[in-house]
């Protein structure tokens, strides 16, 4: 049995914003997690997503399939995205649906479940997705704050102008095929891109160590869990961690969404001045953004069958 991890609690909603900065900066740093409580993300429309999001994947393979993954968004079946393709050939034993920028962009266009089968499906969507990026703005902010940076540092390097922000919905099958593989609900990996809004039930702190040491997160009724991505790794020169995670599959169904904050395409994401010095040189080269997650996607995608 995994032991449970106590992350540190945030309070977006605290006045004093040096304290929570200081706060956040000791998470970053010890776990790259954290929970995020009086974000203003309603309780009922929490409630909405999910059953909306229950709705969706409800729905039979060939409805589902009729909106497919393009480009960036849509829906990808059980075993389309393999996360960690060193432990498993098979795939994750999920299904997900990404919603993209709402205003679209040249490399995606959002699909939609019709009206006619799904009425309030993209309204709920897009209500919980602008709500979400807010928040996940409002804590970039306190992020920079955290780093000694002026805190409309992200805006400034472009990252939050029309950001790359990806809501994903997923659906963990209850049922377990026993095919003698090892499948996982998502198999190990950290996030790319800057910091992810989401749920999740395991954590390992110590991605350089084998063998590995998870330690389960436990869900707290109207937390967000907040963890920070490999851009944000990369900015900070490792100072900010980006944490291997995994879902297990338990034999029980389990749905959970991600918002994941990613710096505007253009963006190069290089390593901050206050990270790094003579004795410890940047460990990354500067990056565009774009092009950091597109490898990182395809690379997901392209390895199970
Ligand atoms: O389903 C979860 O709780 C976590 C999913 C996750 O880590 C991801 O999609 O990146
Ligand atoms: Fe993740």
């Amino acid at each position: 049995m995994a032991e449970c991890l106590q992350l540190p609690i945030i309070d977006i909603s605290s006045p004093d914003r040096i304290s929570t900065a200081n706060s956040i900066r000791q998470a970053c740093i010890d776990y790259g997690f954290f929970y995020l409580i009086n974000h203003g993300v309603e309780d009922q429309l929490l409630q909405n997503v999910f059953n909306e999001s229950k709705k969706f994947f409800s729905l039979p393979l060939e409805e589902k399939m009729k909106l497919a993954r393009k480009g960036y968004v849509g829906f990808s079946p059980v075993y389309a995205e393999n996360l960690d393709s060193t432990t498993s050939s098979k795939g994750d034993l999920k299904e997900s649906f990404h919603v993209g920028p709402i205003e679209g962009s040249e490399s995606h266009v959002n699909q939609w479940p019709s009206k006619e089968i799904l009425p309030s499906w993209r309204l709920t969507m897009e209500e919980y997705y602008q709500k979400v990026l807010s928040v996940g703005k409002r804590l970039a902010s306190l992020i920079a704050m955290a780093l000694n940076l002026e805190d409309d540092f992200f805006e400034k390097v472009g990252a939050l102008d029309k950001p790359f922000a990806f809501l994903r919905l997923l659906h963990y099958p209850g049922e377990v095929e026993d095919s003698g593989e090892v499948v996982y609900g998502s198999s190990a990996h950290s996030d790319y891109g800057m910091l992810t809004l989401l749920a999740t039930d395991g954590v390992c702190r110590e991605k350089h160590n084998q063998p590995r040491i998870w330690e389960d997160v436990l869900h707290v009724k109207g937390a967000f869990i907040i963890n920070l991505g490999d851009m944000m790794e990369r900015w900070t020169n490792c100072l900010f961690r980006s944490t291997l995670h995994r879902v297990m599959p338990t034999g029980k169904e389990r749905y959970s969404m991600a918002l994941f904050l990613d710096p505007n395409p253009d963006c190069i994401v290089e390593c901050l001045k206050s990270c790094c010095s003579d004795s410890s040189p940047p460990q990354f080269p500067p990056i565009r953004s774009g092009d950091y997650l597109r490898e990182r996607i395809s690379a997901a995608y392209s390895s199970s069958s």
